[in-house]
């Protein structure tokens, strides 16, 4: 459905291209990418929701390459992407207003609108958010509730950009129960090997602008370094 095909990209001034003729292809239904900090894999989702254009290479949606701005907007009505910062992705003074804002921009009514938002916030065990003040909430609810934006528009792929991050375990523990009953198409990136484990059942990594596939056994050494307690970016993760 959603592919990266023999991509490349240099950020400007940068002496070497960040991605490398890289192909990847979203098929494993929960799939982690990781990899160390600064290797690309950021700037890899980014081109996956045509947020960055690749120098060489195309990404494709639905076996087609994703070129105009209408591409880019059907792309987007089934590719959701949650934002490392989730003060990129809240924009709205209330949270009600922010969680209606997509399917608002999708046709529907505000009555409509107002419903799905109110349902998806219930999923979400965020009932009595509604008129919450979006910027005075917490991280770890802004993270949930920019997680609703979302899913009140129904994506088929979300893609996750390290969504744990700066979240303490019940939030975490939260996050990980509401990533397990979606039935959708999940990539995310994580530092957080035990997130990982309960989220995604194959791991990809990039490495020098190019992405692999990790076997099994490569996993289970990863994780038990990542068990004694060792800082994962000393095994270069
Ligand atoms: N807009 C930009 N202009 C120039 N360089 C950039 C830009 N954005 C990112 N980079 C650089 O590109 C490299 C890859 O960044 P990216 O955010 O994709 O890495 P990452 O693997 O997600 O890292 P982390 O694990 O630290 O989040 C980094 O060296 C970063 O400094």
């Amino acid at each position: 459905m959603l592919q990266l095909r023999e991509v490349s990209y240099t950020y400007p001034m940068a002496k070497e291209p960040i991605l490398s003729n890289l192909s990847f292809t979203v098929e494993d239904k929960k799939a982690g990418i990781i990899g160390p900090n600064g290797c690309g894999k950021t700037t890899l989702l980014h081109m996956m929701v045509g947020l960055i254009k690749p120098d060489k290479g195309e990404l494709l949606f639905h076996g087609r390459p994703v070129t105009t701005k209408q591409d880019l907007r059907t792309l987007r009505k089934e590719v959701g992407f949650l934002f490392q910062s989730s003060d990129d992705q809240l924009f709205s003074p209330t949270v009600l207003e922010d969680v209606a804002f997509g399917p608002l921009n999708l046709g529907f009514s505000p009555g409509e609108a107002r419903e799905i938002a109110v349902r998806t916030l219930e999923d979400l065990g965020l009932s009595g958010f509604e008129e919450r003040i979006t910027h005075r909430l917490s991280g770890g609810e802004k993270k949930l509730v920019a997680l609703a934006t979302i899913l009140a528009m129904r994506p088929r792929i979300l893609l996750l950009d390290e969504p744990t991050n700066n979240l303490d375990p019940k939030t975490t523990s939260r996050l990980i129960e509401i990533l397990q009953d979606l039935d959708l198409y999940q990539i995310i990136i994580s530092h957080d090997w035990d997130f990982l484990s309960h989220t995604t059942s194959v791991l990809y990594m990039i490495d020098h602008g190019h992405i692999h596939r990790c076997q099994k056994d490569h996993i289970h050494v990863h994780r038990h370094v990542h068990a004694a307690g060792d800082h994962p970016h000393t095994h270069n993760l």
